[in-house]
């Protein structure tokens, strides 16, 4: 099993090298890289086509690639319904967190949160964040190496380690340019080898009809659950609703995405690349879905014995491929670069964000004299720290045994869901104070680690029964015994303490994200919560003031906390002066104007930019 020929290290070597090509390149054209505007903001110049492409490139890599059609032959096509959470968990970022990070011109997300609470804040923040993507790329640069190492005895630390410096080394030498454009590339690259996986195993196993007849009698396409039980693993509520958040979480306020949307020539440009990402991000989906349904179709009635015996599901994924494009020279290759750049395009992000939060929100504020040479060398020896931590963090996660999909969706939740909570607590509660900020974010952290460690302690976490897809092919009787037996099991449901720890994983960015916004709303109040006139202008998207703002004037006014966005703030853009100057703004509008501006400590940020 696992004869790669020439032709297939030479596709794989031309991955590794068109990247380094593309971080060479700008290393060597533009500016060079010689400032952090540069390096870290591309000079705030990208247009909406590539943006989107690095946009889904960032947080799909060969863990979707691998464990979605995992999860889809284990457990059948229920985790599709994770699509209907892009709809509310693209245009909420679009729509609010765009036009109030964009309107700030920060540089780091994490900038908004010394804006509208205090540096503590901003500090708390900063270090969850480079935790969350510490961890998350431990599994990405693992996942692919694993994976080929169990099914083809490609070397395993090797490929973590051509992984890590390559991306290392275009990520150091390019700067955020070299980071999208790679992901452009990388990112067709993963579809192309996706989609001939595809078309070959359709082929390999009999045609589309022959496919869709087995899946269909092997029972593999998930009706709508509407289950509304939280510890139920997959529903339509948990991945439908519970995915929203966790969109939200990582298309709202991820610095890696934050940072895409602050690169775009416009505000408009960057909401146009966040629409762009919903048909793409379907397509990714429903590509790794059909893999696993094709697997499925391939392997349901087949004899498993003549596998190899204890490879994880994750490997069974490889091993399917590999048995699909044996002998098609070339294509185990195709495949091989397309796990990687999945892989690459990823942790490049990472790299990038990581060392822009570390510069901008550690390093700098305490060396405000620090020369911009300087500054940009720093910033590079910080991408390359990260990535040689990175390293470290795959021998981590080769110390853990989840599923990989499973793994790096909890970390999103029990690391990106409070995050989610201190953004949303700053931009739709105006009354939130700085106190509450940290407070809200300790616990929220405190019970998402509660959660987490109880649900592994206890063996709990919500499972669905996972039935193995020969039984399901067998006669009618046997079929229906099994069903029997299995609903008997999920019948019996755990109570108290462990019925709290079987939450579904889906539900975590949800729920820590209450928590944070919930302890931070309390404590608020309890310390005295800020007042009108304290909140830094254009912190705040008045989210009660437009729910309400069908009712009195007076009721309008007082939910109104901040003058509503965009106008005010260009207003004291001299860049985008021109286009506020031609608009009629009404009466109330140019009165809280003069009121904001009034507040304007000279924004010190747009004279540091
Ligand atoms: C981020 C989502 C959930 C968006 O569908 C998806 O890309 C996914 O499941 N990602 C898993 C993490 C990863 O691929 O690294
Ligand atoms: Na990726």
């Amino acid at each position: 099993m696992g004869h790669f020929e020439v032709v297939d290290y030479v596709i794989f070597a031309v991955l590794l090298a068109a990247s380094v090509g593309i971080g060479l390149y700008y290393a060597l054209s533009g500016g060079r890289q010689r400032t952090t505007q540069e390096f870290l903001m591309a000079d705030r110049n990208m247009g909406c086509i590539p943006v989107s492409l690095s946009l889904i490139a960032s947080f799909q890599s060969a863990v979707a690639i691998i464990g979605v059609p995992a999860e889809i032959y284990t457990y059948g096509t229920q985790y599709w319904f994770i699509g209907c959470a892009y709809i509310l968990g693209l245009l909420i970022p679009a729509h609010v967190f765009i036009p109030v990070f964009y309107r700030l011109r920060l540089s780091s997300a994490y900038q908004y949160l010394e804006l509208r609470f205090s540096k503590a804040v901003r500090i708390c923040g900063t270090l969850t964040f480079i935790c969350q993507m510490v961890i998350y790329m431990g599994v990405c640069v693992y996942t692919p190496a694993f994976a080929l190492n169990a099914v083809t005895g490609f070397e395993l630390w090797g490929a973590v380690l051509a992984t890590g410096l390559v991306c290392t080394l275009y990520t150091t030498m390019g700067g955020l340019k070299a980071v999208i454009w790679t992901d452009v590339f990388q990112t067709v690259v993963m579809f192309a080898g996706q989609l001939a996986v595809i078309v070959v195993g359709v082929q390999k196993t009999g045609g589309v009809s022959e496919v869709w007849r087995k899946i269909w009698e092997g029972d593999r396409i998930s009706g709508l659950d509407l289950n509304p039980d939280p510890t139920e693993r997959h529903t339509f509520w948990t991945l439908g609703v519970g995915g929203i958040f966790l969109m939200l979480s990582l298309y709202g306020v991820n610095q890696a995405q934050v940072q895409r949307y602050l690169s775009s020539r416009t505000e408009k440009e960057a909401v146009r690349s966040c629409y762009l990402v919903f048909p793409s991000l379907q397509l990714a989906l429903a590509l790794s879905c059909v893999m696993g349904l094709v697997m499925f179709a391939r392997y349901c009635d087949e004899d498993h014995s003549e596998k190899p015996s204890g490879l994880s599901m994750d490997a069974m994924v490889i091993y399917f491929v590999m048995d699909m494009l044996q002998g098609l020279p070339g294509l185990p290759g195709l495949f091989v670069a397309c796990l990687f750049s999945a892989a690459l395009s990823t942790i490049s992000s990472a790299f990038n964000s990581l060392a822009t939060v570390t510069m901008e929100d550690l390093i700098k504020p305490h060396f405000p004299a620090m020369t911009e040479a300087r500054a940009t060398l720093l910033s590079k020896a910080l991408a390359m720290s990260y990535g040689l931590l990175c390293l470290a963090m795959a021998y981590v996660t080769h110390l853990m045994g989840d599923s990989v999909l499973q793994m790096a969706l909890k970390i999103f939740g029990i690391l990106g869901g409070p995050i989610l909570g201190l953004f949303s607590l700053g931009i739709f509660f105006p009354w939130a104070n700085s106190t509450g900020a940290v407070a809200g974010l300790g616990s929220g952290l405190a019970v998402a680690f509660w959660v987490a460690v109880g649900s592994i302690l206890s063996h709990t976490s919500a499972r669905s029964p996972t039935p193995e897809c020969r039984v399901l092919l067998g006669p009618d009787n046997t079929t229906t015994t099994i069903h029997a037996t299995l609903s008997n099991v999920t019948l019996s449901r755990p109570s108290g303490l462990k019925r709290f720890y079987s939450l579904s994983y889906m539900w975590y960015s949800a729920f820590n994200c209450f928590t944070v916004i919930l302890i931070g709303l309390i404590i608020s109040f309890l310390t005295g919560p800020t007042k009108k006139e304290d909140v830094h202008p254009g912190t705040v998207y008045p989210l009660l003031g437009k729910l309400v703002c069908f009712l009195s004037k007076p009721f309008k006014k007082k939910f109104y906390c901040v003058t509503p966005l965009g106008k005010t703030v260009k207003q004291w853009q001299p860049s985008q002066q021109k286009e506020s100057n031609g608009s009629v703004l009404q009466q109330e509008e140019r009165q809280s104007q003069a009121e904001t501006e009034s507040f304007f400590p000279a924004v010190e940020y747009e004279t540091a930019v």
